[in-house]
């Protein structure tokens, strides 16, 4: 079941996954991942790979012990990357995990790999076993078949899709709604990384606040983070959807690449997740030491919404009329809603109303002193 919290758009489950530290785990010799049809055909697949050789002992403990679950308690065949026949796969639809695991340089974040070819939904695999699997491990698909997007919507996510989510710790309850910020800077950034880095020409991806991420004006991502309370601790799932090479349902990132004349070495999802960990793990460090403030300036860059004029709906005292006045946007406010002015120079917050799908459609605002 799931509730929205005050915070914007950060979704938390009201569940606490079961959890099973993994110190209690013992190490195992390896055993080959040896399926029978019957099960390869029922459950889902789940091919683990770590970073190193602590990851990759971490992995075969995951396994022995039978430690991951899906929340419908439906089937599940666990293998390690190095037992599995797509191990050395070169194919576009199957993730490649030796590519990605090359391109990582975290020393937290990703290196712990849950990789499945075809499941309900990387989210629920992360935040059913948080307890389970080691900080920053990462649960990547291919398909997703109950992909989630927020406000229980369905996230289409079909091949050519970059589908993932992984596992984030915080502390300060205060701060927890801004992760989601963090996340989509990260990606952002790590698309104009690779494309800097490979020569192709840079795409100007952008957020939509809260948690949306455009091209061109058309969405071609999401960003989801539920989150959990315990022993004094958020333990936060961040998922992610971006559309890197599927046209379908809007547009993707290899398309715009192409109108852009550049059809050679399109983006691949394992050098976009990679350096997404790699950037996110540089502004998960900044954004603990030094709060969201010192990455704010890049934020503002980023998103759309600097100078943006929007309506703001006001009941009045009887709160039987409702007028609506128009705002600028400024920036963020510390708690994460959207700071604005009115035009007679009045500071607000603006909260969505909770009952409009597009998060500027109903915003309602909060004086601030
Ligand atoms: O509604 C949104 O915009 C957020 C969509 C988030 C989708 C991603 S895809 C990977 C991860 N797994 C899910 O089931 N959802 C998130």
């Amino acid at each position: 079941m799931l509730f929205v919290t005050s915070s914007p758009r950060f979704l938390s489950l009201i569940k606490p996954p079961p959890f099973l530290s993994l110190h209690n785990l013992g190490f195992s010799p390896k055993n080959l991942c040896l399926s029978t049809k019957m099960e390869s055909e029922s459950s889902t697949k789940l091919v683990l790979c770590g970073k190193s050789d602590v990851e990759d002992g971490l992995a075969r403990c995951l396994k022995t012990n039978n430690a991951l679950k899906l929340p419908d308690g439906s089937p599940v065949t666990v293998c390690l990357h190095s037992e599995s026949e797509s191990a050395g796969n070169d194919n576009d639809d199957v993730f490649r995990v030796n590519s990605y695991m090359n391109s990582l340089s975290t020393s937290r974040f990703g290196r712990l790999l849950v990789y499945s070819p075809r499941l309900a939904s990387t989210h629920d695999v992360v935040a059913n076993n948080f307890g389970e699997l080691p900080l920053g491990s990462v649960c990547v698909a291919d398909v997703q078949f109950k992909g989630r997007g927020r406000s229980k919507n369905v996230w289409e996510s079909p091949k050519g899709c970059l589908l993932f989510s992984f596992t984030i710790q915080m502390e300060d309850g205060r701060v927890v709604p801004l992760v989601q910020y963090v996340v989509s800077l990260a990606m952002t950034e790590a698309v104009n990384d690779v494309c800097q880095r490979n020569g192709m020409p840079s795409l100007d991806v952008r957020i939509k606040w809260p948690n949306d991420l455009y091209l061109d004006g058309l969405k071609v991502g999401g960003i989801l983070c539920t989150s959990t309370y315990k022993s004094k601790r958020f333990n936060i799932s961040a998922g992610i959807g971006l559309n890197i090479d599927n046209q379908k349902p809007t547009t993707c990132l290899n398309a715009a690449l192409q109108r852009l004349g550049y059809a050679a070495n399109q983006l691949q999802r394992e050098d976009i997740i990679a350096a997404f960990f790699n950037k996110f793990e540089v502004f998960h460090d900044i954004f603990l030491s030094q709060g969201f403030q010192a990455l704010e300036n890049l934020y503002y860059k980023t998103w759309l919404h600097s100078g943006q004029r929007v309506i703001v709906q006001e009941k009045n005292e009887s709160e039987d009329q409702v007028s609506e006045n128009v705002v600028t946007v400024q920036g963020l406010t510390p708690s994460g809603y959207l700071l604005a002015a009115t035009d007679d120079g009045q500071i607000c917050e603006l909260h969505p109303d909770g009952n409009s799908f597009d998060f500027f459609q109903g915003l309602v605002r909060r004086k601030l002193a």
